[in-house]
Protein backbone atom coordinates (compact mmCIF):
# COMPACT_ATOMS: atom_id res chain seq x y z
CA UNK A 1 0.00 0.00 0.00
CA UNK A 2 1.23 3.63 -0.87
CA UNK A 3 1.53 6.25 1.99
CA UNK A 4 -1.71 7.57 1.34
CA UNK A 5 -3.48 4.18 1.78
CA UNK A 6 -6.33 4.35 3.32
CA UNK A 7 -7.13 3.07 7.15
CA UNK A 8 -8.45 -0.68 6.59
CA UNK A 9 -9.11 -0.65 10.41
CA UNK A 10 -12.22 2.01 9.76
CA UNK A 11 -13.96 -1.44 7.58
CA UNK A 12 -15.11 0.05 4.15
CA UNK A 13 -18.21 -2.05 2.84
CA UNK A 14 -18.28 -3.35 -0.63
CA UNK A 15 -21.52 -4.74 -2.27
CA UNK A 16 -21.17 -6.92 -4.52
CA UNK A 17 -23.70 -8.62 -7.34
CA UNK A 18 -23.01 -11.44 -9.15
CA UNK A 19 -24.61 -12.29 -12.71
CA UNK A 20 -26.69 -15.65 -12.43
CA UNK A 21 -24.58 -18.03 -14.24
CA UNK A 22 -21.89 -20.12 -12.31
CA UNK A 23 -19.50 -19.05 -14.43
CA UNK A 24 -19.86 -15.27 -13.03
CA UNK A 25 -20.79 -16.12 -9.57
CA UNK A 26 -17.75 -18.09 -8.74
CA UNK A 27 -15.05 -15.37 -9.55
CA UNK A 28 -17.15 -12.67 -7.33
CA UNK A 29 -17.37 -14.95 -4.66
CA UNK A 30 -13.73 -15.43 -4.76
CA UNK A 31 -13.61 -11.77 -4.50
CA UNK A 32 -15.81 -11.19 -1.85
CA UNK A 33 -13.06 -13.48 0.30
CA UNK A 34 -10.22 -11.47 -1.21
CA UNK A 35 -11.71 -8.13 0.20
CA UNK A 36 -12.32 -9.83 3.59
CA UNK A 37 -8.55 -10.14 3.43
CA UNK A 38 -8.23 -6.84 2.90
CA UNK A 39 -10.81 -5.86 5.94
CA UNK A 40 -13.85 -4.81 4.09
CA UNK A 41 -17.31 -5.66 5.15
CA UNK A 42 -19.01 -7.54 2.28
CA UNK A 43 -22.81 -7.82 1.11
CA UNK A 44 -23.62 -10.44 -1.34
CA UNK A 45 -27.06 -9.77 -3.15
CA UNK A 46 -28.45 -12.68 -4.88
CA UNK A 47 -31.81 -14.37 -6.01
CA UNK A 48 -33.30 -16.97 -4.10
CA UNK A 49 -32.86 -19.73 -5.88
CA UNK A 50 -28.76 -18.78 -6.16
CA UNK A 51 -28.65 -18.60 -2.15
CA UNK A 52 -28.09 -21.75 -1.65
CA UNK A 53 -24.80 -22.01 -3.84
CA UNK A 54 -23.32 -19.15 -2.34
CA UNK A 55 -24.03 -19.35 1.25
CA UNK A 56 -22.14 -22.73 0.93
CA UNK A 57 -19.54 -20.96 -0.63
CA UNK A 58 -19.27 -18.91 1.93
CA UNK A 59 -20.22 -20.58 5.18
CA UNK A 60 -16.61 -20.32 6.65
CA UNK A 61 -16.94 -16.18 6.14
CA UNK A 62 -18.74 -12.77 7.66
CA UNK A 63 -20.27 -12.25 4.41
CA UNK A 64 -23.93 -11.12 4.59
CA UNK A 65 -26.14 -12.58 1.71
CA UNK A 66 -29.19 -10.54 0.85
CA UNK A 67 -31.96 -11.59 -0.89
CA UNK A 68 -33.66 -10.15 -4.06
CA UNK A 69 -36.31 -11.76 -5.55
CA UNK A 70 -35.84 -12.78 -9.23
CA UNK A 71 -38.30 -11.69 -11.70
CA UNK A 72 -41.91 -13.34 -12.19
CA UNK A 73 -42.74 -14.69 -15.64
CA UNK A 74 -40.57 -14.76 -17.80
CA UNK A 75 -41.00 -15.71 -21.97
CA UNK A 76 -40.12 -19.39 -22.30
CA UNK A 77 -38.30 -19.38 -18.70
CA UNK A 78 -39.65 -21.95 -16.38
CA UNK A 79 -40.68 -20.92 -12.97
CA UNK A 80 -38.01 -21.30 -10.51
CA UNK A 81 -35.17 -20.83 -12.94
CA UNK A 82 -32.56 -18.05 -11.73
CA UNK A 83 -29.41 -19.39 -13.05
CA UNK A 84 -28.37 -19.69 -16.98
CA UNK A 85 -27.11 -23.42 -15.80
CA UNK A 86 -30.78 -24.78 -15.53
CA UNK A 87 -31.91 -22.73 -18.48
CA UNK A 88 -33.82 -25.69 -21.10
CA UNK A 89 -31.81 -23.82 -23.61
CA UNK A 90 -29.10 -21.70 -23.58
CA UNK A 91 -31.14 -19.73 -26.85
CA UNK A 92 -33.29 -18.12 -24.02
CA UNK A 93 -30.24 -16.67 -21.97
CA UNK A 94 -30.75 -12.82 -23.71
CA UNK A 95 -33.99 -13.43 -22.66
CA UNK A 96 -32.29 -13.94 -19.42
CA UNK A 97 -30.28 -11.47 -19.01
CA UNK A 98 -32.46 -8.65 -20.11
CA UNK A 99 -35.01 -9.42 -17.83
CA UNK A 100 -32.86 -8.79 -14.87
CA UNK A 101 -33.54 -5.21 -15.46
CA UNK A 102 -37.13 -5.84 -13.96
CA UNK A 103 -35.14 -6.62 -10.49
CA UNK A 104 -34.19 -2.82 -10.31
CA UNK A 105 -36.51 -1.14 -8.02
CA UNK A 106 -36.28 -3.48 -5.53
CA UNK A 107 -32.80 -4.04 -5.89
CA UNK A 108 -32.58 -0.31 -4.98
CA UNK A 109 -35.38 -0.80 -1.74
CA UNK A 110 -32.81 -3.46 -0.87
CA UNK A 111 -29.78 -1.15 -0.63
CA UNK A 112 -31.69 1.50 1.07
CA UNK A 113 -31.82 -1.05 4.33
CA UNK A 114 -28.16 -1.78 3.80
CA UNK A 115 -25.60 0.00 5.98
CA UNK A 116 -23.92 2.90 3.31
CA UNK A 117 -22.32 1.35 0.85
CA UNK A 118 -18.60 2.64 -0.14
CA UNK A 119 -18.44 0.95 -3.43
CA UNK A 120 -20.14 -1.75 -5.42
CA UNK A 121 -18.97 -4.34 -7.93
CA UNK A 122 -21.80 -5.77 -10.43
CA UNK A 123 -21.58 -8.03 -12.90
CA UNK A 124 -21.22 -6.36 -16.59
CA UNK A 125 -24.56 -8.04 -17.62
CA UNK A 126 -26.37 -6.26 -14.82
CA UNK A 127 -25.77 -2.73 -16.65
CA UNK A 128 -29.07 -1.05 -15.12
CA UNK A 129 -27.42 -1.34 -11.68
CA UNK A 130 -25.13 1.65 -12.75
CA UNK A 131 -27.97 3.76 -12.82
CA UNK A 132 -28.65 2.39 -9.51
CA UNK A 133 -25.06 3.12 -7.84
CA UNK A 134 -25.50 7.10 -9.20
CA UNK A 135 -28.52 7.32 -7.32
CA UNK A 136 -27.30 6.17 -4.57
CA UNK A 137 -24.10 8.23 -5.49
CA UNK A 138 -21.33 5.04 -4.55
CA UNK A 139 -19.42 3.74 -7.16
CA UNK A 140 -19.58 1.14 -9.13
CA UNK A 141 -17.11 -1.34 -11.05
CA UNK A 142 -18.21 -3.98 -13.65
CA UNK A 143 -16.88 -7.56 -13.29
CA UNK A 144 -16.71 -9.16 -16.83
CA UNK A 145 -15.61 -12.17 -16.15
CA UNK A 146 -13.85 -12.16 -19.64
CA UNK A 147 -9.44 -12.66 -20.52
CA UNK A 148 -8.06 -9.13 -21.30
CA UNK A 149 -7.63 -11.06 -24.52
CA UNK A 150 -11.30 -11.85 -25.73
CA UNK A 151 -12.02 -8.17 -24.88
CA UNK A 152 -9.45 -6.69 -26.77
CA UNK A 153 -9.60 -8.28 -29.62
CA UNK A 154 -13.78 -8.15 -29.68
CA UNK A 155 -13.45 -4.94 -29.19
CA UNK A 156 -10.89 -4.25 -31.49
CA UNK A 157 -12.70 -6.03 -34.70
CA UNK A 158 -15.91 -5.14 -33.74
CA UNK A 159 -14.78 -1.32 -34.11
CA UNK A 160 -13.66 -1.72 -37.28
CA UNK A 161 -15.70 -3.53 -38.41
CA UNK A 162 -13.59 -5.68 -39.80
CA UNK A 163 -16.09 -8.83 -38.87
CA UNK A 164 -18.21 -7.54 -41.80
CA UNK A 165 -15.83 -7.67 -44.69
CA UNK A 166 -15.02 -11.66 -45.39
CA UNK A 167 -16.87 -13.31 -47.47
CA UNK A 168 -17.19 -16.76 -45.44
CA UNK A 169 -16.66 -17.09 -41.95
CA UNK A 170 -13.37 -18.69 -41.83
CA UNK A 171 -11.24 -16.32 -44.10
CA UNK A 172 -8.86 -14.95 -42.03
CA UNK A 173 -9.15 -11.66 -41.07
CA UNK A 174 -6.50 -9.45 -39.80
CA UNK A 175 -6.89 -6.82 -36.66
CA UNK A 176 -4.31 -4.51 -37.45
CA UNK A 177 -3.84 -4.15 -33.56
CA UNK A 178 -2.57 -7.19 -33.26
CA UNK A 179 -1.79 -8.35 -37.02
CA UNK A 180 0.06 -11.67 -35.26
CA UNK A 181 -3.45 -13.21 -34.76
CA UNK A 182 -5.07 -15.02 -37.48
CA UNK A 183 -8.85 -14.44 -36.75
CA UNK A 184 -11.91 -15.83 -38.48
CA UNK A 185 -15.27 -14.73 -37.75
CA UNK A 186 -16.04 -18.34 -36.63
CA UNK A 187 -13.87 -16.93 -33.53
CA UNK A 188 -16.51 -14.94 -32.28
CA UNK A 189 -19.90 -14.78 -30.33
CA UNK A 190 -22.45 -14.77 -33.25
CA UNK A 191 -23.70 -11.48 -31.81
CA UNK A 192 -20.42 -9.63 -32.59
CA UNK A 193 -20.49 -11.12 -35.94
CA UNK A 194 -23.46 -10.48 -36.90
CA UNK A 195 -25.51 -7.70 -35.06
CA UNK A 196 -29.07 -7.14 -35.53
CA UNK A 197 -29.36 -3.95 -33.49
CA UNK A 198 -33.40 -5.19 -33.74
CA UNK A 199 -32.26 -7.69 -31.27
CA UNK A 200 -32.68 -7.99 -27.64
CA UNK A 201 -29.25 -9.98 -27.20
CA UNK A 202 -27.42 -7.28 -29.43
CA UNK A 203 -29.28 -4.24 -27.59
CA UNK A 204 -28.01 -5.80 -23.97
CA UNK A 205 -24.72 -6.74 -25.33
CA UNK A 206 -24.72 -2.82 -26.10
CA UNK A 207 -26.25 -1.84 -22.68
CA UNK A 208 -23.39 -3.46 -20.81
CA UNK A 209 -20.37 -2.73 -22.76
CA UNK A 210 -22.07 1.26 -22.87
CA UNK A 211 -22.85 1.08 -18.49
CA UNK A 212 -19.58 -0.50 -18.44
CA UNK A 213 -17.60 2.77 -20.03
CA UNK A 214 -20.02 4.70 -17.76
CA UNK A 215 -18.55 2.92 -14.51
CA UNK A 216 -15.54 3.59 -12.00
CA UNK A 217 -13.90 1.13 -13.58
CA UNK A 218 -13.61 -2.25 -14.70
CA UNK A 219 -12.55 -5.48 -12.54
CA UNK A 220 -10.71 -8.34 -14.58
CA UNK A 221 -10.12 -11.45 -13.48
CA UNK A 222 -6.51 -12.02 -15.14
CA UNK A 223 -3.01 -11.06 -14.49
CA UNK A 224 -1.22 -8.58 -16.46
CA UNK A 225 1.62 -11.12 -16.56
CA UNK A 226 -0.09 -13.27 -18.71
CA UNK A 227 -1.42 -10.63 -20.95
CA UNK A 228 0.93 -7.64 -21.21
CA UNK A 229 -0.60 -6.36 -24.90
CA UNK A 230 -3.89 -6.75 -24.11
CA UNK A 231 -4.18 -5.50 -21.04
CA UNK A 232 -2.42 -2.34 -21.96
CA UNK A 233 -4.78 -2.23 -24.97
CA UNK A 234 -7.98 -2.25 -22.66
CA UNK A 235 -6.54 0.63 -20.59
CA UNK A 236 -5.14 2.41 -23.06
CA UNK A 237 -8.41 5.01 -24.28
CA UNK A 238 -8.31 6.17 -20.34
CA UNK A 239 -12.21 6.62 -20.50
CA UNK A 240 -12.83 4.13 -17.79
CA UNK A 241 -9.62 2.15 -15.99
CA UNK A 242 -9.86 -1.57 -15.77
CA UNK A 243 -7.43 -3.15 -12.85
CA UNK A 244 -6.74 -7.03 -12.99
CA UNK A 245 -6.85 -8.66 -9.90
CA UNK A 246 -6.83 -12.38 -10.48
CA UNK A 247 -6.60 -14.86 -11.00
CA UNK A 248 -9.27 -15.03 -8.45
CA UNK A 249 -9.13 -18.74 -8.12
CA UNK A 250 -5.93 -18.59 -6.21
CA UNK A 251 -7.69 -17.04 -3.25
CA UNK A 252 -8.17 -20.10 -0.78
CA UNK A 253 -10.43 -21.53 0.83
CA UNK A 254 -9.52 -21.95 4.59
CA UNK A 255 -7.93 -25.43 5.11
CA UNK A 256 -9.95 -25.94 7.97
CA UNK A 257 -13.10 -26.67 5.74
CA UNK A 258 -11.12 -29.08 3.68
CA UNK A 259 -9.63 -30.87 6.57
CA UNK A 260 -13.07 -31.79 8.27
CA UNK A 261 -14.53 -33.48 5.18
CA UNK A 262 -14.57 -36.84 4.03
CA UNK A 263 -13.11 -37.06 0.57
CA UNK A 264 -15.52 -37.33 -2.56
CA UNK A 265 -15.43 -40.89 -4.38
CA UNK A 266 -13.63 -39.22 -7.02
CA UNK A 267 -10.36 -37.51 -5.35
CA UNK A 268 -10.59 -41.44 -3.71
CA UNK A 269 -10.11 -42.22 -7.50
CA UNK A 270 -7.30 -39.85 -8.54
CA UNK A 271 -5.67 -40.63 -4.99
CA UNK A 272 -5.82 -44.32 -6.13
CA UNK A 273 -4.19 -43.68 -9.44
CA UNK A 274 -1.50 -41.61 -8.11
CA UNK A 275 -0.30 -44.54 -5.95
CA UNK A 276 -0.18 -46.56 -8.94
CA UNK A 277 1.80 -43.62 -10.84
CA UNK A 278 -0.41 -43.64 -13.03
CA UNK A 279 -1.60 -40.35 -14.82
CA UNK A 280 -4.91 -38.45 -15.68
CA UNK A 281 -6.61 -36.42 -17.81
CA UNK A 282 -10.07 -34.54 -16.63
CA UNK A 283 -12.90 -33.56 -18.69
CA UNK A 284 -15.47 -30.79 -17.99
CA UNK A 285 -17.12 -28.42 -20.43
CA UNK A 286 -18.44 -25.75 -17.32
CA UNK A 287 -21.65 -24.83 -16.37
CA UNK A 288 -23.65 -24.46 -19.36
CA UNK A 289 -22.20 -26.20 -22.66
CA UNK A 290 -24.77 -28.17 -25.02
CA UNK A 291 -23.52 -31.33 -26.58
CA UNK A 292 -25.77 -33.78 -28.47
CA UNK A 293 -26.07 -37.35 -27.88
CA UNK A 294 -24.36 -38.17 -30.95
CA UNK A 295 -21.32 -35.96 -30.18
CA UNK A 296 -21.13 -37.22 -26.34
CA UNK A 297 -20.80 -41.16 -27.63
CA UNK A 298 -18.09 -39.59 -29.92
CA UNK A 299 -16.20 -38.33 -26.99
CA UNK A 300 -16.51 -41.54 -25.12
CA UNK A 301 -15.30 -43.50 -28.18
CA UNK A 302 -12.22 -40.92 -28.46
CA UNK A 303 -11.67 -41.58 -24.99
CA UNK A 304 -12.01 -45.14 -24.73
CA UNK A 305 -9.81 -45.45 -27.70
CA UNK A 306 -7.00 -43.47 -26.34
CA UNK A 307 -5.94 -45.44 -23.68
CA UNK A 308 -5.90 -42.91 -20.99
CA UNK A 309 -6.97 -42.64 -17.46
CA UNK A 310 -10.15 -40.06 -17.40
CA UNK A 311 -12.34 -38.42 -15.04
CA UNK A 312 -15.63 -37.20 -17.44
CA UNK A 313 -17.48 -34.58 -15.29
CA UNK A 314 -21.02 -34.65 -17.40
CA UNK A 315 -24.25 -34.03 -16.04
CA UNK A 316 -25.92 -36.56 -18.25
CA UNK A 317 -27.20 -39.92 -18.04
CA UNK A 318 -25.29 -43.32 -18.90
CA UNK A 319 -27.55 -44.04 -21.88
CA UNK A 320 -26.36 -40.86 -23.78
CA UNK A 321 -22.70 -42.04 -23.57
CA UNK A 322 -23.59 -45.26 -25.49
CA UNK A 323 -24.25 -48.54 -24.31
CA UNK A 324 -21.82 -50.14 -21.55
CA UNK A 325 -19.54 -47.53 -22.04
CA UNK A 326 -18.68 -46.85 -18.25
CA UNK A 327 -18.39 -50.71 -17.50
CA UNK A 328 -16.06 -51.16 -20.21
CA UNK A 329 -13.81 -48.43 -18.82
CA UNK A 330 -14.01 -48.82 -15.52
CA UNK A 331 -10.61 -49.79 -14.59
CA UNK A 332 -8.96 -46.48 -16.02
CA UNK A 333 -12.12 -43.86 -16.01
CA UNK A 334 -14.34 -42.49 -14.26
CA UNK A 335 -17.64 -40.38 -15.22
CA UNK A 336 -19.22 -38.12 -11.89
CA UNK A 337 -22.25 -36.77 -12.27
CA UNK A 338 -22.02 -34.15 -9.14
CA UNK A 339 -21.15 -30.68 -8.91
CA UNK A 340 -17.14 -31.39 -7.74
CA UNK A 341 -14.51 -28.81 -6.77
CA UNK A 342 -12.80 -28.40 -10.04
CA UNK A 343 -10.05 -26.49 -8.73
CA UNK A 344 -9.42 -29.78 -6.24
CA UNK A 345 -9.16 -31.98 -8.78
CA UNK A 346 -7.13 -29.84 -11.02
CA UNK A 347 -4.18 -29.87 -8.43
CA UNK A 348 -4.05 -33.28 -7.57
CA UNK A 349 -0.53 -34.47 -8.20
CA UNK A 350 -1.76 -36.90 -10.74
CA UNK A 351 -3.53 -34.85 -13.31
CA UNK A 352 -1.92 -34.21 -16.03
CA UNK A 353 -4.37 -32.14 -18.63
CA UNK A 354 -7.38 -30.83 -18.95
CA UNK A 355 -9.81 -31.40 -22.24
CA UNK A 356 -11.49 -28.01 -21.47
CA UNK A 357 -14.45 -25.77 -23.25
CA UNK A 358 -12.03 -22.99 -22.50
CA UNK A 359 -14.57 -21.10 -20.31
CA UNK A 360 -12.24 -18.47 -18.48
CA UNK A 361 -12.68 -20.06 -15.11
CA UNK A 362 -11.52 -23.16 -16.17
CA UNK A 363 -8.46 -21.93 -18.18
CA UNK A 364 -7.42 -20.25 -15.10
CA UNK A 365 -8.12 -22.78 -12.93
CA UNK A 366 -5.97 -24.94 -15.06
CA UNK A 367 -3.04 -22.35 -15.96
CA UNK A 368 -2.80 -21.86 -11.93
CA UNK A 369 -3.19 -25.75 -11.34
CA UNK A 370 -0.11 -25.74 -14.43
CA UNK A 371 -2.11 -28.27 -15.60
CA UNK A 372 -2.21 -27.79 -20.10
CA UNK A 373 -5.33 -27.82 -22.16
CA UNK A 374 -6.70 -29.57 -24.76
CA UNK A 375 -8.89 -26.96 -26.12
CA UNK A 376 -12.36 -27.58 -27.57
CA UNK A 377 -14.29 -24.30 -27.17
CA UNK A 378 -18.29 -24.07 -27.93
CA UNK A 379 -19.51 -21.04 -27.79
CA UNK A 380 -19.39 -17.08 -26.71
CA UNK A 381 -16.13 -15.99 -25.78
CA UNK A 382 -14.27 -19.54 -25.47
CA UNK A 383 -13.31 -19.69 -29.26
CA UNK A 384 -11.11 -16.33 -28.63
CA UNK A 385 -9.52 -17.94 -25.05
CA UNK A 386 -8.89 -21.15 -27.01
CA UNK A 387 -6.64 -18.91 -29.20
CA UNK A 388 -5.21 -17.09 -26.81
CA UNK A 389 -4.36 -20.64 -24.76
CA UNK A 390 -2.47 -22.28 -27.38
CA UNK A 391 -1.60 -19.21 -30.04
CA UNK A 392 -0.50 -16.64 -27.56
CA UNK A 393 0.25 -18.44 -23.80
CA UNK A 394 1.26 -21.80 -25.44
CA UNK A 395 -0.23 -23.39 -22.28
CA UNK A 396 -2.46 -26.22 -24.58
CA UNK A 397 -3.21 -27.89 -27.64
CA UNK A 398 -6.40 -28.24 -29.37
CA UNK A 399 -9.17 -31.06 -30.76
CA UNK A 400 -9.20 -31.06 -34.00
CA UNK A 401 -12.63 -31.10 -35.76
CA UNK A 402 -13.09 -32.94 -39.31
CA UNK A 403 -14.12 -29.94 -41.28
CA UNK A 404 -11.00 -27.72 -39.66
CA UNK A 405 -13.21 -25.05 -38.75
CA UNK A 406 -13.26 -23.68 -35.45
CA UNK A 407 -16.63 -24.53 -35.24
CA UNK A 408 -16.73 -27.83 -36.41
CA UNK A 409 -17.85 -31.21 -35.39
CA UNK A 410 -15.01 -33.87 -33.40
CA UNK A 411 -15.20 -37.46 -34.34
CA UNK A 412 -13.83 -39.69 -32.18
CA UNK A 413 -10.50 -40.52 -34.00
CA UNK A 414 -9.48 -36.93 -33.85
CA UNK A 415 -9.97 -36.52 -30.24
CA UNK A 416 -8.08 -39.60 -29.53
CA UNK A 417 -5.11 -38.18 -31.49
CA UNK A 418 -4.78 -35.31 -29.55
CA UNK A 419 -5.92 -36.62 -26.55
CA UNK A 420 -2.65 -39.00 -26.91
CA UNK A 421 -0.68 -36.09 -28.37
CA UNK A 422 -1.66 -33.44 -24.92
CA UNK A 423 -1.54 -36.68 -22.53
CA UNK A 424 1.76 -38.35 -23.94
CA UNK A 425 3.35 -36.64 -27.01
CA UNK A 426 6.32 -33.92 -27.19
CA UNK A 427 3.60 -31.16 -27.76
CA UNK A 428 2.15 -31.81 -25.17
CA UNK A 429 5.71 -32.38 -22.76
CA UNK A 430 6.11 -28.64 -23.95
CA UNK A 431 2.73 -26.93 -23.30
CA UNK A 432 3.02 -29.34 -19.91
CA UNK A 433 6.50 -27.34 -19.13
CA UNK A 434 4.96 -24.20 -20.09
CA UNK A 435 1.71 -24.40 -17.65
CA UNK A 436 3.99 -25.07 -15.07
CA UNK A 437 6.17 -21.90 -15.35
CA UNK A 438 2.72 -19.97 -16.30
CA UNK A 439 1.18 -21.38 -12.54
CA UNK A 440 4.64 -19.77 -11.06
CA UNK A 441 3.48 -16.40 -12.61
CA UNK A 442 0.19 -16.17 -11.42
CA UNK A 443 1.17 -17.21 -7.69
CA UNK A 444 3.73 -14.50 -7.89
CA UNK A 445 1.02 -11.99 -9.26
CA UNK A 446 -1.64 -12.88 -5.85
CA UNK A 447 1.05 -12.43 -3.87
CA UNK A 448 0.71 -10.55 -0.70
CA UNK A 449 1.90 -6.78 -1.23
CA UNK A 450 4.07 -7.27 -3.85
CA UNK A 451 2.24 -9.53 -6.49
CA UNK A 452 0.86 -7.05 -9.24
CA UNK A 453 -2.86 -8.23 -9.11
CA UNK A 454 -2.12 -7.48 -5.11
CA UNK A 455 -0.80 -4.15 -6.09
CA UNK A 456 -3.42 -3.03 -8.76
CA UNK A 457 -6.54 -4.08 -6.15
CA UNK A 458 -4.13 -1.27 -3.58
CA UNK A 459 -4.64 1.25 -6.15
CA UNK A 460 -8.17 1.11 -6.82
CA UNK A 461 -8.63 0.51 -3.48
CA UNK A 462 -6.56 3.80 -2.54
CA UNK A 463 -8.72 5.32 -5.37
CA UNK A 464 -12.41 4.62 -4.11
CA UNK A 465 -11.00 5.18 -0.19
CA UNK A 466 -9.74 8.52 -1.03
CA UNK A 467 -13.02 9.88 -3.25
CA UNK A 468 -15.24 8.02 -0.35
CA UNK A 469 -15.81 8.66 3.40
CA UNK A 470 -15.60 5.50 5.56
CA UNK A 471 -18.38 3.25 6.37
CA UNK A 472 -19.02 4.31 9.94
CA UNK A 473 -18.72 8.33 9.34
CA UNK A 474 -20.86 7.42 6.37
CA UNK A 475 -23.78 5.59 9.05
CA UNK A 476 -23.08 8.67 11.61
CA UNK A 477 -23.84 11.39 9.08
CA UNK A 478 -27.15 9.12 8.38
CA UNK A 479 -27.98 8.69 11.86
O1 LIG B 1 -18.77 -29.32 -11.45
C1 LIG B 1 -18.30 -28.19 -11.58
C2 LIG B 1 -18.48 -27.39 -12.73
C3 LIG B 1 -17.90 -26.14 -12.77
N1 LIG B 1 -17.18 -25.68 -11.72
C4 LIG B 1 -16.65 -24.30 -11.71
O2 LIG B 1 -17.55 -23.52 -12.47
C5 LIG B 1 -16.87 -22.52 -13.18
C6 LIG B 1 -17.18 -22.66 -14.64
O3 LIG B 1 -16.78 -21.50 -15.28
P1 LIG B 1 -16.20 -21.49 -16.76
O4 LIG B 1 -15.11 -22.47 -16.90
O5 LIG B 1 -15.81 -20.09 -17.09
O6 LIG B 1 -17.36 -22.04 -17.65
P2 LIG B 1 -18.90 -21.57 -17.90
O7 LIG B 1 -19.72 -21.94 -16.77
O8 LIG B 1 -19.24 -22.13 -19.22
O9 LIG B 1 -18.74 -19.98 -17.99
C7 LIG B 1 -19.41 -18.94 -18.69
O10 LIG B 1 -18.80 -17.75 -18.15
C8 LIG B 1 -17.41 -17.62 -18.41
C9 LIG B 1 -16.94 -16.34 -17.72
O11 LIG B 1 -17.55 -15.22 -18.27
C10 LIG B 1 -17.14 -17.57 -19.91
O12 LIG B 1 -15.75 -17.48 -20.18
C11 LIG B 1 -17.71 -18.83 -20.55
O13 LIG B 1 -17.54 -18.80 -21.96
C12 LIG B 1 -19.20 -18.95 -20.20
O14 LIG B 1 -19.75 -20.15 -20.78
C13 LIG B 1 -15.40 -22.69 -12.85
O15 LIG B 1 -15.06 -21.79 -11.81
C14 LIG B 1 -15.30 -24.12 -12.34
O16 LIG B 1 -14.26 -24.26 -11.38
C15 LIG B 1 -16.99 -26.45 -10.61
O17 LIG B 1 -16.28 -26.05 -9.67
N2 LIG B 1 -17.56 -27.68 -10.57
Amino acid sequence: MGSNSCDYESQYHALLFPFMAKGHLIPLLQLARLLLRRRFVITVITTPANIPFVAKSLEDTTVSIVELPFPQSIPGIPSGVESTDKLPSMSLFPEFARSTKAMQPEFERVVATLEPVNFMVSDGFLWWTLESANKFGFPRLAFFGMSNYASSVSKAASQEGLLFGPESDNEPITVPEFPWIKITRNDFDPVFADPNPESIHFEFVMDSAVAAVQSFGTLVNSFYELEPTFADYINRDGDSKSWNVGPLCLVETPPRLDQSRKKPAWIQWLDQKLEQGSSVLYIAFGSQAELSTEQLRDIATGLEESEVNFVWVIRKDASELGDGFEERVKERGIVVRDWVDQREILKHQCVHGFLSHCGWNSVLDSICAGVPILAWPMMADQRLNARMVVEEIKVGLRVETCNGSVKGYVKSEGLKKMVRELMEGEMGKEVRKKAKEVAEMAKKAMEEETGSSWLSLSKLIDQICNEKKPRKELMARRN
